[in-house]
């Protein structure tokens, strides 16, 4: 049995995933956390299961925890997770280099599986964007990304999206931070050739969807994913739970848990 907790769980992924670990055979939920202020700390989220402020107040120590917050809060339960040599996985996104940086400090003594994206479609996505911009590299080829989500989302662009970018960089050769574009507006000019533009729009109650348009004169691929359920990431969580129980200290992705 795997003792779990998983934090924020009054959030949209957070209560989802505790659920999800409520159901599970192969999984006691030991407790789940939400911010100090929210009143509900020392109340049952179920029978015999609390929420805490921390995972460190649990009455028992868990094997794993399920992160989907912000990254205030998983910066504090890296330190906490170090502490009680607890395995994570984090979900969270909106993470700055620095912070990023501290998450693979922290994978030298724990094991972490960190992923923007927990679907198996959107890691499918991964490998085929990175596939395609090798293939369309030199060719005059315009890369541009465009994720749209629910009005609640606090982030942008997404994680998901940020992730892509990333990985069309590193197919180009080229530094991120020296080709990417937030979006235009203005007199801004023609396009350069190696410019990847990374636009982001918010309305109701959109899932995920993300898009890799490869355009040239007279034709344009486009790769799209959309996420028509929560479902898809919270199921990919569970399962990067099971794995990265009893893995060694270490920073790993959905492509070593999905083996793909
Ligand atoms: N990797 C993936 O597959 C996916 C990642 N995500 C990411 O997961 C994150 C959460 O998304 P979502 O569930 O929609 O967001 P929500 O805002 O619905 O949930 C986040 C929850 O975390 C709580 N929280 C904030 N600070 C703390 C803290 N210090 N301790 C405990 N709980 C805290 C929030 O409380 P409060 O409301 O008080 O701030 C809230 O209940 C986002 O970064 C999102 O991008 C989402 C879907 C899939
Ligand atoms: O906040 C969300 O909802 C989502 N966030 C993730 C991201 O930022 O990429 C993944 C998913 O698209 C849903």
């Amino acid at each position: 049995m795997i003792k779990v907790a998983v934090t924020g769980a009054k959030g949209r992924m957070g209560n989802l995933i505790a659920s999800l670990v409520l159901q599970d055979k192969d999984f006691k939920l030991v407790g789940v956390t939400e911010r100090e202020t929210t009143g509900v700390i020392g109340k049952e989220f179920s029978v015999g299961v609390k929420f805490y402020s921390s995972i460190k107040e649990m009455p028992e120590k868990p094997d794993v925890v399920i992160d989907f917050t912000l990254p205030e809060a998983t910066l504090k339960l890296l330190e906490e997770a170090k502490e009680l040599k607890t395995a994570l996985v984090i979900g969270t996104t909106g993470f700055s280099e620095e912070e990023k940086r501290k998450i693979e400090e922290t994978a030298q003594e724990i094991p972490i599986v960190f992923s923007p994206n927990m679907s198996l479609g959107v890691n499918l996505l991964f490998k085929l964007v990175a596939e395609v911009t090798k293939a369309l590299k030199d060719k005059g080829y315009d890369i541009e990304i465009f994720e749209i989500h629910h009005r609640f989302k606090k982030d942008a662009p997404s994680g998901t999206a940020m992730r892509l970018a990333e990985i069309i960089a590193e197919n180009l050769g080229k530094d991120l931070s020296e080709i990417a574009v937030y979006g235009r507006k203005g007199i801004v000019g023609e396009r350069k050739p190696n410019e990847v533009g990374v636009l982001a729009a918010r309305m109701g109650d959109v899932v995920g969807d993300h898009t890799v348009f490869f355009a040239t004169l007279g034709e344009r691929l486009e790769l799209t994913h959309r996420a028509t359920s929560r479902e898809t990431f919270a199921r990919g969580a569970i399962v990067a739970a099971k794995w990265v129980a009893n893995k060694k200290a270490g920073l790993y992705t959905m492509f070593d848990v999905l083996g793909i």
